[in-house]
């Protein structure tokens, strides 16, 4: 049996690269990144971890990351269950008063706890809420058309910061609060663009099942002004999923958030490739400095 004991200088090696990569883990120290992890990015138990993996590391090294979650296919897999219909409009779900109980269920219950459960397993320390907890997210109807669909008209967002004093890392479901007792059902990224917007934050990760924001002839745009973003709109060039998570990112922009990053969630270690590599990953949206 060869001896595969670590000499010193292998010990010096590591303690070097360690400390070689020490300036690129300050360049988001105290930084708010505030993260959509959608349904379809979360996958498989290996996605979960290395996602979980990513969350505990940027913790560890200062950035202060806010997690709100989607969950769409899993809430169709409860519906089909119970044998209930429910169609999209726009890209949101038609929720009425039967379909939001199981949407409330499964995105705070099922989909939140599989997410805490993750972070904590790697070391870190994280806490399921919702839009009602701390009345963070109060809503509005969308539209009458769509039942129990809301739009955040106030962000609360006081109380996440006093997480971040003790090291918790906040897994947002994006349930709404309405002035009437109501429960909202809203989109997973227009709850994180709303929550990022609240918290000024540095950056909000959009996590999808592409990787990044494509042209006209299929590439992927690696950086883009809003304006670019609305031209492409305008061009047809941006459809369907894709028109909600832009919008979201420019009504982010708008509303205070430095930089937008749209990129594949599936691809392991996502988060820490985009921040911590020299090209990020993904599609990078942001204002022409
Ligand atoms: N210009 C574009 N660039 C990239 N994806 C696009 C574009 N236009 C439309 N899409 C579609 O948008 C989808 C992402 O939206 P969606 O499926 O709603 O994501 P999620 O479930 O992660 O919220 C992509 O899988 C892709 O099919
Ligand atoms: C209003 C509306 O459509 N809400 C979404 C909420 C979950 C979500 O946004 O999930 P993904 O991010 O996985 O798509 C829904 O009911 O499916």
């Amino acid at each position: 049996m060869p001896d595969t004991t670590p000499t010193n200088a292998d010990w010096v090696a590591t303690a070097s690269t360690l400390s070689q990569a020490l300036p690129l883990f300050q360049r988001y120290a105290g930084a708010t990144v505030v993260i959509k992890l959608g349904g379809h990015a979360m996958g498989s138990d290996a996605a979960m971890r290395s996602f979980a993996r990513d969350v505990v590391l940027m913790s560890h090294v200062g950035v202060n990351p806010v997690i709100v979650h989607g969950g769409g296919p899993m809430i169709n897999e409860m519906l089909e269950k119970q044998g209930v219909v429910s169609d999209f409009v726009h890209g949101k779900r038609v929720t009425d008063a039967e379909t939001i109980k199981v949407v409330e269920m499964v995105l705070s219950g099922l989909v939140g706890k599989r997410i805490v459960q993750a972070i904590n397993a790697e070391g870190g320390r994280a806490i399921g809420i919702s839009g009602k907890d701390a009345s963070l997210m109060i809503c509005e109807q969308t539209d009458p058309a769509l039942g129990f669909v809301g739009t955040p008209v106030e962000c609360n967002p006081k109380f996440l910061q006093s997480l971040n004093d003790t090291k918790t890392i906040p897994v947002i479901a994006p349930i709404g609060a309405g002035r009437n007792g109501e429960t909202f059902n809203v989109n997973g990224d227009t709850a994180a663009g709303a929550i990022a917007a609240a918290l000024k934050a540095d950056r909000l990760l959009l996590l999808t099942d592409v990787a990044g924001l494509k042209d006209a002839s299929g590439e992927v745009v690696s950086e883009m002004t809003p304006e670019a973003i609305r031209q492409m709109t305008a061009d047809g060039v941006i459809q369907g999923g894709m028109i909600p998570k832009t919008q979201t990112a420019l009504d982010a922009i708008d509303g205070g958030v430095r930089a937008v990053v749209i990129l594949d969630g599936r691809v392991p270690h996502a988060c820490l490739l985009e921040l911590y590599t020299e090209h990020g990953a993904g599609s990078l949206i942001r204002t022409p400095r």
